[in-house]
């Protein structure tokens, strides 16, 4: 290379050089501002094809597509969980931590539904016995989404972490298959509700059909297979007059939309054991209540609006006749699910083909004593100390069925279920809960103490 001339004796030349030089650094700047344009125009056109590829997930387009007034949090919100959090190592370790089991031989549980009422409840019993819990939830807004992120809240302090995502989002669901060795999938995502059917039934198919296909196609291809326990519903037995309900009583009568769909699921369940070889137990649960309850269900809202003075409706039969309930409580129902978990063989097939017949049940869970809607509402209002406004009307044709009445023998003989809470008992643990949570323990303590010292 040639040195540069020497200028320190020729002020003129020296002028000179410095000119060029002030002329090359302004080119050099110009020439590398050009290329820093060029590459974020690039890197601006790369992240605007990502997005419209990837929002809305054309899942959510199906799933949300009719799910009223928030569509667009859940599809952001989707989007987030997927695209965003779905890739970070930060959210992976998450992932990691809180599905890896704390105990000799304990299961690795993908509970979908985590931050619904009995999603909460089990993933607290499995992660307590030292089982790895990872939750999947949608917080959609059926019902006030604020109480579901309480119940996130209360299990992000037993370390259990909820991944914000849908069911029909297949590519969140194979991501986390890919991340954790799940050993059993505890499925309790779904649109719950009987009389809302007619008003969203496409909700119904989306996360009740759509969902759980959705779910068993990434199950199937998961290496393991996972072993699935899925929520059923005592609504399957639809128009069955033969009480009590046992399993192999009709299920071919449904009364609502909702009832159809979890019968389709149950069905699809016999398809994929079948056809993959996916261990697959499906309970039927029956008005389950209590403790961080749903509000959409009517002793949540008869407290709700007996607290408030306003006025509720008790349902009766066309015929004039009290429409009962085998409502369960809650407690009940998590050790029914714990046991139905412990109790499932391992799925049979690997490489999504089947090498051996697999375990196909379906049980019930309910509370073997069924309770007319007018003695919850007398329950009720003796715990709160407020009498009632109470309407009784004729059911609306809107898909309730006149009563409900488990028999259990099934559940206690394979996994001794045993359901040991009364109405009254756990209707009292549930209103001491609502008015702690809703902060409104002064209004009402002094009954529910005077009830608690009377029943104990
Ligand atoms: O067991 C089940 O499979 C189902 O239990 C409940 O459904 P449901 O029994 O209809 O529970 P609620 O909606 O809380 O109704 C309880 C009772 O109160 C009655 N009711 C409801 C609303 C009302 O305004 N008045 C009234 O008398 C209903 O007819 C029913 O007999 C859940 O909401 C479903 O998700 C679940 O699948």
């Amino acid at each position: 290379m040639a040195s540069p001339p020497d200028t320190s004796k020729n002020p003129k030349l020296e002028r000179y050089n410095s000119y060029i030089r002030r002329v090359n650094s302004t080119k050099l700047l110009a020439a590398s501002s050009k290329l820093l344009f060029r590459v974020t125009l690039l890197v601006a056109l790369v992240l605007i094809l990502f997005f419209t590829l990837n929002y809305p997930p054309i899942s959510d387009q199906i799933t949300n597509k009719d799910n009223h007034h928030h569509h667009h949090i859940h599809t952001t919100q989707n989007f987030l969980s997927s695209a965003f959090y779905g890739s970070g190592a930060a959210w992976e370790k998450q992932v990691r931590h809180s599905s890896t089991p704390r105990r000799l031989n304990g299961f690795s549980v993908l509970v979908t539904g985590a931050a619904g009422f009995v999603g909460t409840h089990c993933s607290l019993a499995l992660k307590k016995r030292g089982d790895g819990v990872l939750g999947l939830d949608n917080f959609n807004s059926y019902y006030d989404p604020s109480l579901k992120r309480a119940r996130q809240q209360l299990l992000k302090k037993h370390e259990i972490f909820i991944v914000e995502g849908d069911l029909n989002d297949a590519e969140l669901l194979a991501k986390l298959f890919d991340i954790v060795p799940f050993t059993h999938v505890l499925h309790l995502a779904a649109q719950a509700g009987v009389r809302y059917a007619m008003e969203n039934p496409q909700s119904y198919v989306g996360s009740n059909i759509a969902g759980f296909v959705s779910l068993l196609e990434v199950a199937k291809a998961a290496v393991p297979q996972p072993s699935i326990v899925w929520a059923s519903s005592s609504s399957v037995y639809g128009l069955n007059t033969q009480n009590p309900f046992s399993e192999s009583h009709r299920t071919d009568q449904p009364a609502s939309l909702y009832a159809a769909t979890k019968k389709a699921g149950e069905e699809i369940a016999h398809t994929y054991n079948h056809i993959y070889g996916l261990s697959i137990t499906g309970l039927r649960f029956f008005t389950v209540y209590g403790p961080w309850g749903r509000p959409d269900m009517a002793y949540f809202f008869f407290t709700k609006d007996i607290l408030q003075g306003k006025p509720i409706s008790i349902y009766q039969t066309q015929d004039g006749k009290a429409v009962a309930r085998d409502f369960t409580y809650i407690d009940d129902v998590v050790k029914g699910c714990v046991g139905a978990l412990d109790t499932a063989a391992k799925s049979t097939g690997t490489g999504g083909k089947k090498r051996a017949p697999a375990q196909l049940r379906v049980y019930n869970l309910g509370n073997t004593a069924p309770v007319p809607v007018e003695k919850l509402v007398g329950i009720l209002e003796s715990l709160l100390g407020v009498k009632a406004k109470k309407h009784v009307i004729k059911m609306p044709r809107n898909g309730d069925v006149p009563f409900t009445h488990a028999n259990v023998s099934l559940a206690y003989r394979d996994f001794g279920y045993k359901p040991t809470t009364d109405l009254a008992t756990g209707l009292r643990k549930f209103v001491k809960w609502y008015v702690s949570y809703y902060g409104i323990e002064s209004r009402v303590k002094k009954e529910i103490d005077s009830k608690t010292a009377n029943n104990e």
